[in-house]
């Protein structure tokens, strides 16, 4: 009997080391009063890969993957569970694993206070400590510190900043679909997207000419560039995908030796020949403030990581979607027909253009709303008790240094905000004219109470017009000359491929942002 010792033991264990912590972070959950959804797994634990595993292969019967436990003990659980948790555990619940406690938000009322209270609802430092290696930034701090980053960045932001991401979006784009334009599939969506809304920023952020400037000075520059950042990114989300060590710090060198170059080349004449850009808002002092180089760096990379990131992948799953659905896309070519015809000019200008895109930032919205690359926005309580106000007007007390987490996601796609097509990619809901008559049409505002994808609040994102303005400018260069299609794979038909795309869009993970994993082959068909 003596052998049944060791697994008895070990069993033991396992139930001690797991129950326990459970059953104190249950206690301190019911203090809370509100719905609570227990599971033994600990997130980014063991089992909860062990479990990943499984559900990978299909290892698991249908009833065990449909236990909510096991739902949101699933890695990216936010994006492919949606509204659906919430639906059965209220629009705020808290979540309590071994780990500790976490309350998931999809009430628009509590999300907005939340984010409005900077100062009783911090971001988690320890989170946010990976996005320091390169020094202290606008994401990274708070309190009046933040206030200092924010002010002196902020700065950089101006209609000159914008007419540039305009512009230069509108130039490489034609570039970019002038390559694709070969008949043949298109297999690169993501990298080229990657590349061009990098090259938008070092232009709009940096004032670095990718054709003209030492630092940047051909293509493949900024594609390398692009891929030291993504890998770097890749390692810090998750450290066990297999980055080697040594590429990983290939690629912070890297990095830090193109923003070095960078601030060491503009310090001289930051002063004298100030450019308006970024750069030059954060090496010039504004009153009593002003940044150590280290803060620099620091934004500097935060900038590119945060601006060419988030608007390359709503780019990739635009361009999939409006391949997907083509009478979506008919319908956002009629603007731009129209907005080419008014201004009779093939280049269109930011002034004239932009304000008339209205279905194309429809498009965008609605891409947002089911691929936000931010589907969860993280906050937490300091010190104190918190009290907010329910929609129901109810008050909700959050207990001090409790986790929050907005779901943006469950926000997005809550059926009572959205209608029973809440999970449909559906841009005309934003307009609010009958689907073709373009003379009174508006963008709708009136989802704004219960739509995140830029956040809320004092730290809303800083580059949200610039985005716009970036995806706008590239779909309007893509659907003047050409439609996008799916290209049917070997041997498929064409609605089994879109099928495949849409499974694919379905597939996305969530890492420091919402990515496809891969693209499909898309191919351009040239209209006239
Ligand atoms: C589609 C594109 C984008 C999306 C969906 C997006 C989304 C977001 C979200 C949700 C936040 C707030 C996170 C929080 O409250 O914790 C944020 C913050 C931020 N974003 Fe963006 N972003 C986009 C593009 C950009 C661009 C183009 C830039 C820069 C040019 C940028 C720079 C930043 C910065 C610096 C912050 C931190 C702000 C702070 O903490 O005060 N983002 N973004």
């Amino acid at each position: 009997m003596f052998w049944l010792l060791p697994p008895i033991i070990l069993f033991g264990w396992c139930l001690f080391s797991t129950g326990w912590p459970l059953y104190r972070h249950w206690r301190q959950a019911k203090r809370l009063n509100l719905p609570i959804l227990i599971t033994p797994i600990r997130k980014y634990g063991r089992t909860q890969r062990a479990l990943q595993f499984a559900l990978t292969r299909g290892l698991l019967l249908q009833f065990i993957v449909q236990l909510p436990f096991i739902r949101v003990s699933q890695g990216s659980w936010t994006f492919r569970q949606k509204f659906s948790i919430h639906k059965q555990y209220g629009e705020i619940f808290v979540l309590v694993s071994p780990a500790g406690c976490e309350i998931y938000v999809a009430d628009p009322k509590v999300a907005k206070q939340i984010l409005d209270r900077r100062v009783d609802f911090p971001k988690p430092g320890r989170l946010l400590k990976k996005l320091e290696a390169f020094g202290r930034n606008l994401a990274t701090v708070d309190g009046e510190e933040w206030q200092r980053h924010r002010r002196l960045t902020s700065k950089a932001f101006h209609e000159k900043t914008y007419r540039t991401v305009w512009d230069e979006t509108c130039s490489i784009a034609s570039v970019i679909f002038r390559g694709w334009d070969t008949g043949d599939v298109v297999d690169s969506t993501q990298a080229d997207m990657a590349t061009l809304s990098l090259r938008v920023l070092v232009k709009a952020c940096f004032n670095l000419d990718h054709e003209n400037d030492s630092m940047t000075t051909n293509t493949t520059n900024v594609v390398l560039l692009q891929q030291h950042i993504s890998r770097y990114l890749r390692s810090l989300t998750n450290p066990l995908r297999g980055i080697a060590k040594q590429e990983v710090e290939v690629a912070f060198r890297a990095l830090n030796d193109f923003i070095t170059r960078l601030v060491r080349n503009r310090k001289p004449t930051a002063s004298i020949q100030p450019q308006n850009d970024l750069v030059s808002s954060m090496l010039a002092p504004a009153g009593d403030s002003h940044f150590v180089d280290s803060e620099i760096a620091g934004n500097l990379f935060l900038f590119i990581f945060a601006g060419h990131e988030t608007t390359a992948g709503a780019l990739v799953y635009i361009l999939h979607l409006l391949a997907v659905y083509p009478e979506w896309q008919d319908w956002a070519m009629e603007e731009v027909d129209r907005v080419l015809s008014r201004s009779g000019d093939n280049k269109p200008k930011f002034e004239t253009a932009y304000p008339e895109c209205k279905r194309l930032r429809a498009s965008l919205y609605e891409t947002l709303r089911l691929y936000g690359p931010v589907p969860t926005i993280v906050r937490q309580t300091a010190n104190a008790d918190q009290i907010v106000r329910c929609s129901d007007n109810s008050e909700m007390v959050v207990t001090s240094n409790m986790p929050v987490n907005i779901n943006c996601m469950a926000l997005h796609t809550n059926p009572d905000y959205w209608g029973e097509d809440c999970l449909e990619w559906n841009p005309g809901r934003w307009i609010s004219s009958t689907p073709d008559s373009f003379s009174d049409q508006e963008l709708f505002t009136m989802f704004s109470n219960a739509f995140f994808p830029w956040g809320a609040g004092p730290r809303v994102c800083p580059g949200q017009r610039f985005s716009q303005i970036e995806v706008v400018a590239v779909l309007l260069c893509l659907l003047r000359a050409y439609r996008v299609t799916i290209a049917p794979e070997n041997g498929k038909s064409l609605a089994e491929s879109r099928h495949r795309v849409i499974s694919l869009l379905e597939a996305s993970r969530v890492g420091l942002t919402l990515r496809m994993p891969g693209s499909r082959t898309l191919s351009l068909i040239r209209r006239r």
